[in-house]
């Protein structure tokens, strides 16, 4: 079921169009990874999900009902901007106070355990932490809100490694426990690779590749196979390769095809050498976005 969906989502700003007719549905209880380089437009977008942004034409929907200045809707989303916001002064328990009074599903119960995760001062003025540590504060503060809707502007931008992880365990957490629904933008793949069940590039105002990573990472293989005899023409028919390359009499294929079908295939040529290897995301988006004829290094790095 889709829970978020965003259809024929227009902005600009001024006469400059940033996004033009975009359309994406998430699903409950799944992770959308949102990628682009900078300034492709992804937290305009995200903006516009929370509900924060008001859109030039199309809808956001979220529970079947338009997300602008929707009070209901709002108690159940936290967007965390790049720069989190907190008031002046403000102690890390002042501003938990602030979002019990704000989010009907606060818990306080989740709050103290998550201290003990995060290991952070509540008597601490939350300004007075450093960058990643008033990150953590917007983890902490979001995730005790219990939220069905969590929407995430570059989130893991300066933290530590083991923070990262933590952080990561714990949205994943949520998403098994509580179907919780995470869209999360980066500019960077690997960072979102291993949490994301979904992944979409944004790039000049439209999605280039939206895919689903399980069917991606099934259906595509990277063959390594030398051949007693060359094969028919024929041969190259049964599946589509997206990319080929040949080192003396070592033939390198990237192909798009069901495993066993792939197998039976090369079998049935009796190689003198075959082998089926995974590719890694960052391989498959390449390959992938060749055969669209993008190029699309600057997220991959
Ligand atoms: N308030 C604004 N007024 C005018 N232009 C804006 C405004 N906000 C963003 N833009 C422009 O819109 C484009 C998209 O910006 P946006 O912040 O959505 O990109 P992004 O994908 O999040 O980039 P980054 O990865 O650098 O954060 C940029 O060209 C930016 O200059």
């Amino acid at each position: 079921m889709s829970m978020i969906q965003v259809q024929d989502l227009t902005k600009a700003y001024g006469k400059k169009p940033i996004l033009n007719k975009i359309n994406v549905s998430v699903n409950k209880g799944s992770i959308y990874g949102l990628l682009g380089s900078n300034g492709a437009g992804k937290t305009t977008l995200l903006k516009m999900m929370a509900g924060v942004l008001k859109q030039d034409k199309g809808s956001v929907l979220i529970n079947n009902q338009a997300v602008f200045e929707n009070t209901v809707n709002k108690q159940q989303i936290i967007f965390i901007p790049d720069q989190p916001y907190y008031f002046p002064q403000y102690t890390v328990k002042q501003m938990a106070q602030f979002y019990a009074a704000t989010y009907p599903s606060w818990s306080q119960e989740r709050f103290d355990k998550l201290q003990q995760v995060l290991n952070l001062d509540l008597k601490s003025k939350v300004q007075q932490f450093s960058k990643g540590m008033q990150r953590q504060v917007s983890f902490w503060l979001a995730l005790s809100a219990m939220p069905n809707y969590l929407i995430l502007d570059e989130p893991f931008d300066g933290l530590d490694a083991v923070v990262r992880k933590k952080i990561k365990n714990l949205i994943v957490n949520d998403v098994a426990e509580r179907e919780m629904t995470v869209i999360v933008s980066s500019h960077n793949l690997r960072e979102v690779e291993d949490i994301c069940d979904y992944i979409g590039i944004l790039h000049n105002g439209k999605f280039l590749l939206e895919k689903d990573l399980d069917d991606l990472k099934s259906d595509i293989h990277k063959v390594q196979v030398a051949f007693k005899e060359e094969p028919a023409a024929e041969f190259y028919s049964t599946f589509q390769i997206l990319h080929q390359e040949k080192r003396g009499s070592v033939y390198q294929f990237i192909i798009k095809g069901e495993r066993d079908v792939v197998d039976q295939a090369f079998s049935q040529e009796a190689p003198l050498v075959y082998d089926l290897l995974p590719l890694t995301l960052e391989e498959i988006f390449v390959y992938e976005m060749e055969g669209v004829g993008y190029a699309i290094e600057n997220i991959l790095v």
